[in-house]
C-alpha cells in the first residue's frame, strides 16, 4: 500500500491563470440535507465553496434555504423535490456529490433515483453517507459517470458486505474492482482504492471524531474534482488537505469542527498552488 504524502498537494493544486473566470473552476451541485440533518449539506457545500470550485448549487430540503444562505451565501439553492430542476441541475453539472444527510426514507429514495437518472459519463459523482446506505439497502444500481465512494467502515460494510473486521485490503480491492469505482474508506488512517493503486492515509487526528467531519470531506473531494484535471489524483490530495488541517488546528485544539477545516482551505492550498 502507498502513503499519501505532502507532495499530492504540490502536484494536484494549480496556480490559476490570470485570465480565468468561475467557469474555468466546475460547476457542482451537492444534493442532501432532509429536515433533520440540514447541516450535512450545509458543511459539505461549504466545504466544496471553500476548496475553490466555481459554481456551486446545494439542492437540498427547503427547510434548509434561510440557514444554507445565512452560512454561506456564495452558493444557490434548490429545493430538491423538484424534479424538473434537479434534472436540469445534475446533467449540467461537472461535479455531483450525493448523500451527506439525505436519510433514507421514502423521499429521500425519489431524490436518490432522480440523481442517478440524470449523471452522464463526463461526470464525477461522489457518492457518501445516506446515498452509500441507500444503494446497499435498495440494490440501487450505480448511476453512470466517473463514481467516488466516501464510506466509512459500516458504510462500506452494507454495500460491499465485508464486515468491518473482515475488511482487509485483499477483500476490499476485489469488490472495489467489482464496482469498478474509486473507494475513499474512511477511518483512522483512511484508504484509497483507486483501481490501479492502494493508499493509505497515515495523518490524521481523534479531534476529528465528530459529526460532519466526512460530510465536509465529501464537499472537498467534490471542490477539487471540480477544478483539478486528474480525478483520481485531485481525490487523493483532497483526502490528505482534510487532514493535514485537522492536524495543524489539532495542535492547539481538543476537538477540530468541521467548518473550521473548510474555513482553512483557502490559506492552506495557497501554500501548495504550484
Ligand atoms: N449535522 C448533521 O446533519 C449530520 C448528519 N449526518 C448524516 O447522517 C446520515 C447518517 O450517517 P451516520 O454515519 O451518522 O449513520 P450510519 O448509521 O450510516 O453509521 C453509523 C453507524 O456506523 C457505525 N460505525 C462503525 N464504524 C464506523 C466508522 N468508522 N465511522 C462511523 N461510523 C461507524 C457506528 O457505530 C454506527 O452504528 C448521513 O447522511 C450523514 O451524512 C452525519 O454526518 C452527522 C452530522
Ligand atoms: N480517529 C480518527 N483519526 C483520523 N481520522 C478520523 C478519526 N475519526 C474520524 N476521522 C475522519 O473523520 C471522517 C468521518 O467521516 P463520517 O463518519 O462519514 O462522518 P460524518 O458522516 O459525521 O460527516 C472521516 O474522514 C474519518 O477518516
Ligand atoms: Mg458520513
Amino acid at each position: 500500500m502507498k502513503q499519501l504524502d505532502e507532495t499530492i498537494l504540490t502536484n494536484v493544486i494549480k496556480r490559476r491563470p490570470e485570465d480565468s473566470f468561475k467557469g474555468n473552476f466546475g460547476k457542482v451541485v451537492l444534493i442532501g440535507g432532509n429536515a433533520n440533518f440540514g447541516g450535512a449539506i450545509i458543511m459539505a457545500a461549504t466545504a466544496t465553496v471553500y476548496a475553490g470550485a466555481g459554481l456551486v448549487t446545494t439542492a437540498t430540503d427547503t427547510a434548509n434555504s434561510t440557514s444554507l444562505h445565512a452560512q454561506l451565501p456564495e452558493t444557490m439553492f434548490v429545493n430538491y423535490y423538484d424534479k424538473v430542476q434537479l434534472s436540469h441541475l445534475v446533467s449540467e453539472a461537472t461535479v455531483v456529490v450525493v448523500g451527506p444527510g439525505l436519510g433514507d426514507d421514502f423521499h429521500s429514495q425519489e431524490v436518490l433515483a432522480k440523481v442517478f437518472a440524470n449523471t452522464n459519463s463526463d461526470q464525477t459523482v461522489v457518492i457518501d453517507g445516506s446515498a452509500i446506505t441507500m444503494m446497499a439497502h435498495n440494490k440501487i444500481e450505480q448511476p453512470a459517470g466517473n463514481i467516488i465512494f466516501t464510506p466509512h467502515q459500516m458504510e462500506w460494510q452494507r454495500l460491499s458486505g465485508i464486515a468491518i473486521a473482515e475488511q482487509s485490503p485483499a477483500a476490499n480491492q476485489k469488490v472495489q474492482q467489482q464496482l469498478g469505482a474509486t473507494v475513499v474508506l474512511k477511518k483512522h488512517h483512511t484508504e484509497i482504492y483507486t483501481g490501479s493503486d492502494t493508499y493509505q492515509l497515515t495523518i490524521g487526528t481523534p479531534a476529528q471524531a465528530t459529526g460532519g467531519m466526512g460530510d465536509t470531506l465529501a464537499g472537498i473531494i467534490g471542490g477539487f474534482t471540480a477544478q483539478f484535471a486528474d480525478p483520481t489524483q485531485a481525490t487523493l490530495a483532497a483526502v490528505y488537505a482534510h487532514s493535514a488541517i485537522a492536524e495543524q488546528l489539532a495542535q492547539t485544539q481538543y476537538v477540530v469542527l468541521p467548518h473550521q477545516i473548510s474555513r482553512a482551505l483557502p490559506i492552506f492550498m495557497k501554500k501548495y498552488e504550484n
